[in-house]
């Protein structure tokens, strides 16, 4: 069979995948881009975009809850769960034109929609066709894991792949796992109005800084949001239109069940083994540029044990410079992960234990809490704090946020990380009153506190006093 050629063949129209196909396109490359299912992968359609435009929706509907303390007569709200359903998918369609078919074909990428696997370590089939590449880009991403837990396979429960095409808002929603979807759908569905309740195996966001989930996991119990940690369910079963989880020795009942268990890279179907790509359990093992064990063959994203869009984005950059111009690119930037509860809960670099695992007692641990922020005070929102581990030298080794808008928030604190800004440039920086991002500054300078009772400084300064009285 005579194959197709070109210079970049990319598997996975994904996060990862339109990033590094649209990167090789507009530099002139022949590219070839498959994709089995929808155009945008998950997340545009079952991830971060639905699930970030359900959550605000039920902001809005807490808002009307919480009105009293602005002095507005305080509503339930009444929520029409097939209008909030219509707005999820109007906000898909709204973004979908940016990863489709038609705009990659005007970028001059042929775009094959159809599973592809590899059948050699050159050339990969797809539809019965034969393409070879100069190149090969993986981003085929990853699946929700399901747990192994006696009489799950048996009960109907939702994934991220079904929740936001359900057409009913349910009475009351279990979910298993505490994790990024498990927390947010949880608080989403309370505040359009579910009974939820949470059960995590460990503990729920165990990836933060437990002093800043802490905030995060408070606001969601005041707000009703059940959790259970450290429990594990050990059976599940389903009556009279419910479903019951056996945890701990109790029963729960529920509506609808939503597993969000963590993921399993998408592996299986590409013929990896005829490429000469190894793989774990956790996905396909690429050095730090991101190539496979077969030097033709790239990963990146979540089949590459990725877990972010914003990661997979970075990636495409990294092996686009790699497979185009022959540089050598390693993947070291900082990635930040934001969860976005309210309030939300932001880390970019080390912990502050994991920077005591790698620095022992050097380090600097800076505080600046909501509650000393103007703005926060103004609108009412002064839940959480600022939050940066520096080295004794003030070199920033990490920072987190919880609180309201700190997805945003986190930001100079990345290019602070990736730029190697010592903390006096933050702490020097001038800021606009009155801005919540004043609690980052308020934070940095936190640094030179300890300065003041520093004594070769104090002796320093009374002789500047007597010189120029
Ligand atoms: C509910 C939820 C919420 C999330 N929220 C956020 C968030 O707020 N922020 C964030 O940064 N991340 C979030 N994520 C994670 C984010 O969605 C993923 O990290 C990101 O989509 C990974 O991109 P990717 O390119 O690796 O894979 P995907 O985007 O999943 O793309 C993989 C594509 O490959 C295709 N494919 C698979 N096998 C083949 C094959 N053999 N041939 C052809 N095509 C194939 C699939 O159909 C899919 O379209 C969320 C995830 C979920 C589930
Ligand atoms: N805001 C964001 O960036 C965002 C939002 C949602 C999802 N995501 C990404 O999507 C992926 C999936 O998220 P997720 O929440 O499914 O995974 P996760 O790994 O974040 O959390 C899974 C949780 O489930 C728990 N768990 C595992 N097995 C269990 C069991 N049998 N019983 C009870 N609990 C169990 C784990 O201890 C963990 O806390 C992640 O990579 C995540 O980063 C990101």
């Amino acid at each position: 069979m005579r194959a197709r050629h070109f210079d970049i063949a990319v598997i996975g129209a994904g996060s990862g995948g339109l990033s590094a196909a649209a990167a090789a396109a507009q530099f002139g490359c022949r590219v070839v881009l498959f994709e089995a299912g929808d155009m945008g992968g998950d997340c545009l359609n079952t991830g971060c975009v639905p699930s970030k435009a359900l959550i605000a929706a039920a902001r809005q509907a807490q808002a009307m809850r919480t009105a009293a303390r602005f002095g507005i007569t305080p509503v339930a709200p009444t929520v029409d769960f097939a209008a909030v359903r219509a707005h999820v998918q109007r906000t898909i369609a709204t973004l979908a034109p940016h990863d489709s078919q038609q705009r990659f074909e005007a970028l001059g990428v042929s775009v094959i929609r159809a599973a592809a696997h590899f059948v050699n370590d050159r050339t990969v089939e797809a539809r019965g066709e034969h393409y070879t590449a100069r190149r090969f880009i993986i981003a085929t991403g990853s699946r929700p894991a399901i747990p192994p837990i006696p009489g799950l396979a048996e009960v109907p429960y939702l994934t991220n792949e079904t929740l936001f095409a359900s057409e009913t808002l349910p009475s009351h929603l279990l979910v298993i796992g505490g994790g990024a979807i498990g927390l947010e759908m949880a608080q989403a569905h309370r505040r359009l109005g579910s009974e939820v309740t949470v059960i995590e195996a460990a503990a729920p966001l165990a990836q933060d800084d437990p002093e800043l989930a802490a905030v995060v996991l408070g606001h969601l119990a005041r707000e009703g949001v059940g959790i259970i940690t450290s429990a594990a369910v050990s059976r599940v079963s389903s009556s009279g239109g419910g479903i019951t989880l056996e945890v701990g020795g109790r029963s729960i009942t529920g509506s609808h069940l939503l597993v969000a268990t963590g993921r399993r890279p998408n592996i299986e179907k590409l013929g990896l083994e005829a490429a000469g790509i190894a793989v774990t359990p956790r996905g396909i093992t690429v050095d730090r540029g991101l190539r496979t064990s077969n030097r033709r063959a790239y990963a990146i994203g979540d089949v590459a044990g990725g877990r972010f869009t914003h990661e997979a984005g970075y990636q495409a950059g990294i092996v686009i410079r790699s497979a185009l111009f022959g540089l050598p690119a390693r993947a070291t930037a900082a990635i930040p992960h934001v969860t976005y509860t309210d309030p939300e809960l932001a880390q970019v670099g080390l912990t502050e234990r994991q920077a005591r695992a790698a620095h022992g007692d050097g380090v600097r641990v800076l505080r600046a809490p909501f509650s000393g922020n103007d703005r926060a005070v103004t609108e009412a929102e002064v839940e959480g704090l600022v939050k940066v581990i520096t080295t004794r030298r003030g070199r920033i080794l990490g920072a987190g946020i919880a609180g309201a808008g700190a997805g945003d928030l986190i930001q100079p604190w990345v290019l602070a990380l990736q730029g190697r800004l010592k903390i006096s440039a933050l702490a020097s920086s001038v800021l606009p009153y009155p801005t919540r991002g004043e609690a980052s500054r308020r934070a940095a300078i936190g640094y030179f506190a300890g300065l003041a009772s520093n004594r070769l400084l104090r002796h320093v300064m009374g002789l500047v006093s007597r010189i120029i009285p």
